[in-house]
């Protein structure tokens, strides 16, 4: 089947400035005319934010990290046949928080359990549906970290709480995804002002839009 609409996911580590820039995109593409549905992962509908709440719930402690895996993609799944699928038919503009990348750089690399295993369980779950354009916040973690501490005010979850030498193996993870997937991947320095940040990704954004339509 031919995709009508776009698709794309943002990625990074914590407290890269993923979800401030891309609302600002969002809107930005928004007032331009164009159809756009942002969302998240895990999560975006029903099932998968009670998923969400299951996985990252700082009472978990106990959580098999395959099990974590699988639950990830169950997310993934329900999220992309009820809202991702139908909006990208419709020919709508997603713009993922997370997606799969997420899952090949936490619980493929950091979690140790491999990248090849995480992408099995997950051409299950999502088949051959990835982003059209994925951007990477690229950023050291402990600069992310010291932001959720200092201005969001949101609770910290099960995976914020991990170790900064886990967090590291997370953007490891995540530079290693772009030798994987050159074209797909966009990394950005991330560790700039909002307004530079959203200014590239803009840019990046527009060139593919323009590209396809
Ligand atoms: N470029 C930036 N410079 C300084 N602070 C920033 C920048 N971008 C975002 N922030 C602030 O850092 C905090 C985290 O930002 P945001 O929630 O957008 O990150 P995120 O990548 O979505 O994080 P997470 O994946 O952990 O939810 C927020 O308080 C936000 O206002
Ligand atoms: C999709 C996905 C997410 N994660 C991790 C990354 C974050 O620590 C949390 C989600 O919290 P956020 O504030 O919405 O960024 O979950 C993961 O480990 N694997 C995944 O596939």
């Amino acid at each position: 089947m031919t995709k009508k609409g776009y698709f794309i996911s943002s990625e990074g580590p914590e407290g890269a400035g993923k979800t401030t820039v891309m609302n600002l995109l969002g809107d930005k593409l928004k007032a331009e005319g164009y159809e756009v549905v942002m969302t998240r992962e895990p999560g975006g509908i029903s099932i998968s934010e009670k998923i969400r709440d299951i996985i990252l719930d700082t009472e978990h402690t106990m959580m098999d990290s395959r099990t974590e895996a699988l639950l990830y993609a169950a997310a993934r799944r329900q999220h992309l046949v009820e809202k991702v699928q139908p909006a990208i038919d419709a020919g709508k503009i997603v713009i993922c928080d997370r997606f799969i990348d997420s899952s090949l750089a936490y619980q493929g690399h950091a979690r140790g359990i491999g990248i090849e295993e995480i992408l099995v369980i997950n051409q299950f779950a999502i088949g051959e549906m990835m982003p059209d354009k994925t951007i990477l916040f690229d950023i050291e973690p402990r600069i992310g970290l010291a932001r959720i501490d200092a201005h969001s005010g949101r609770e910290k979850n099960r995976l914020d709480v991990e170790s900064l030498a886990f967090h590291e193996k997370v953007r490891e993870g995540y530079l290693s995804l772009v030798e994987r997937y050159p074209k797909r991947i966009q990394v950005i320095d991330a560790n700039r002002s909002i307004e530079e940040v959203l200014e590239e990704v803009y840019k990046v954004v527009k060139q593919e839009l323009e590209i396809i339509r």
